[in-house]
């Protein structure tokens, strides 16, 4: 690892990382920064909270001159959420040197955006559709644009945007720097990488797993009926300080945050479906804590990064191991510990033992936490909360009222009793879920198609030769040990093949339905459950 300083910046971007308090670059900066400086077009591949937008923002903020007027750089990002934050780190990292950034995603008044456009920003961060609206409208050019970064590119083809990204891609000047940022290789990204990279430096980071080794993984097996049960449970056993639990559909989100809120617990929901004025203010009280409990479909599993976020629960298994890295990848960022749990019907175990094989990672299975450790768990809290005050020396106004009760009454009896009035009851509702079908074991078929879905050597799988026991004996989710060091990871199946073909409705329709949470699996379910409605949006 580098400290920044030794990467030649400038000094007023090396001001704007010391003030983020990054000490030392990441193994994908280190290897990414100095290329990215140069000019050169990169293939960058590193797991989840490793600081690839810091990779290229820092070297794009460094090469923009601060005279510039015209829109120069252009990241596209996926999702929504995810381009407002790329943005916010881009503007963290930008604040002394003053270059100006604008977010540019659908659901947001387009007046809004025009006007915001005048202000000239040198970069702008936008979900694909949105961009393209404002490229016919006139109201964006591309004409100066030196930079360009596809940030999480798998994700953006498998949400349809291939023709979108096309279309952007061939209004830039072929002169130009090209980034691109994908956490898997299929043929589609390897094709769009030919297309519009040229001679592109890979700058990847292999580990030791595919998943960070700072996240411990457990797994409980579970009812679909006792699935809600078990989920309090846990929520007060573990108390986390913020937690992202991800359903399978839109229902099951909105169905999940309102029992959550029934039982007392300070919850929100995020899908597609909501406006994007619902979207913003749930991420913005979960980003300053005013909510504990995000619950979301995989419209959250890509690139979020709140800091905080000590867990992350699969209240349904993704359909994909793809998914269920960067569902878990919520968790355990930049360097910090986290924990991932994850519900498994009897019927998902064979599932859940393909998302081992392909993330070559063991998971735990534990109890269904009982009532006596979710009691604990809340009594625990409470006592901590307790002696923080104690320690802070903040409750002096109450200490006459404490020594009237104690003269009273038994000191143990009275803190029991207030710790029983401070760690609530938790209202026992009872709450029924519309079930969720188990997800079906995929087969692993080792066809063409299947090929393309490997996590390549250069980012998950390749060479991680089997270090780590794999034994996964231990019984603390803690366990770090890798997972075999079994066969390739080419991971199956039907994911994939058929996507880039997918075109995205035009315009006012454009709601990218179909991805998430049933995807890859759609042709294996003949009478599809869900509705359209239940997928997720862009
Ligand atoms: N050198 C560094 N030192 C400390 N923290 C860092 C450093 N670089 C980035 N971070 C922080 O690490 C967190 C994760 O970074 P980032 O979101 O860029 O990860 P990512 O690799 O893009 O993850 P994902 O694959 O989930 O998108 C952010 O909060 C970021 O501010
Ligand atoms: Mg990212």
């Amino acid at each position: 690892m580098k400290t920044f300083a030794e990467f030649g910046l400038d000094a007023k971007v090396l001001q704007a990382i010391t003030e983020l308090g990054f000490e030392e670059s990441t193994a994908i900066q280190d290897k990414a920064i100095p290329i990215a400086l140069a000019g050169s077009d990169l293939i960058g591949q590193a797991q989840t909270g490793t600081g690839k937008t810091a990779a290229f923002g820092i070297p794009l903020i460094n090469n923009i001159p601060t005279s510039e007027d015209r829109i120069v750089a252009l990241i596209m990002t996926p999702t929504r959420e995810l381009a407002i934050q790329v943005a916010e780190e881009i503007g963290k990292l930008s604040r002394f040197k003053g270059i100006r950034s604008l977010p540019i995603y659908g659901g947001q008044e387009i007046g809004r955006q025009i006007r915001a456009l005048k202000k000239r920003p040198q970069i702008i961060i936008g979900t694909p559709g949105r961009l393209l609206d404002h490229i016919n409208r006139k109201t964006i050019k591309l004409d100066d644009v030196q930079h360009v970064v596809l940030d999480e590119a798998d994700e953006m083809l498998d949400m349809g945007f291939m023709e979108d990204i096309t279309s952007i891609l061939s209004l830039v000047p072929e002169q130009r720097q090209t980034m691109l940022f994908s956490a898997t290789m299929p043929p589609n990204i390897q094709r769009l990488a030919q297309q519009f990279l040229k001679n592109p430096e890979h700058v990847s980071v292999i580990p030791k797993q595919v998943t960070a080794p700072t996240i411990a993984q457990a797994y409980i097996e579970v009812h679909e009926r006792q699935k809600f049960d078990a989920l309090s449970r846990l929520l007060d056993m573990e108390s986390p300080e913020l937690a992202i639990i991800f359903g399978r559909t839109k229902r099951r989100v909105d169905e999940l945050s309102e029992a959550l809120q029934k039982r007392g617990y300070s919850a929100d929901g995020l899908h597609g479906d909501l406006s994007q004025n619902q979207r913003d203010n749930v991420m913005r009280k979960f980003r300053d804590g005013s909510i504990d409990v995000l619950v979301a479909t995989d419209v959250a599993a890509r690139g979020l990064d709140v800091s905080g976020v000590t867990h992350v629960i699969n209240f349904d298994l993704p359909q994909d191991p793809e998914s269920y890295v960067h569902r878990i990848g919520r968790t355990g960022r930049a360097g910090k510990e986290g924990t991932a749990w994850s519900f498994v019907t009897p019927r998902e175990t064979d599932h859940l033992h393909f998302i081992e094989k392909v993330t070559r990672q063991r998971i735990n299975k534990k109890p269904v936490p009982s009532i006596a450790e979710a009691i604990e768990g809340k009594q625990r809290i409470t006592a901590e909360r307790i002696i923080e005050i104690v320690q802070t020396d903040s409750f002096q106004e109450y200490k006459g009222i404490a020594i009237q009760l104690l003269e009273q009454y038994d000191s143990v009896n009275v803190l029991a009793s207030a710790i029983k009035l401070i760690t609530g009851e938790k209202k026992d509702v009872s709450i029924e879920l519309t079930p969720e079908d188990p997800i079906r074991a995929k087969k692993r078929r080792p066809d063409v198609r299947s090929s393309g879905r490997r996590f390549t050597g250069s980012g998950y799988g390749g060479n991680r030769g089997g270090s780590g026991g794999g034994s996964g004996s231990g019984s603390a989710p803690r366990g770090r040990s890798g997972y075999g060091s079994g066969s390739g990871s080419s991971y199956g199946g039907n994911r994939g093949g058929s996507r880039d073909g997918y075109k995205p409705r035009g315009e006012s329709g454009r709601s990218y339905e179909n991805r998430g949470e049933n995807r890859g699996g759609g042709d294996r379910r003949p009478t599809p459950k869900f509705s359209s409605d239940d997928f997720v949006n862009q």
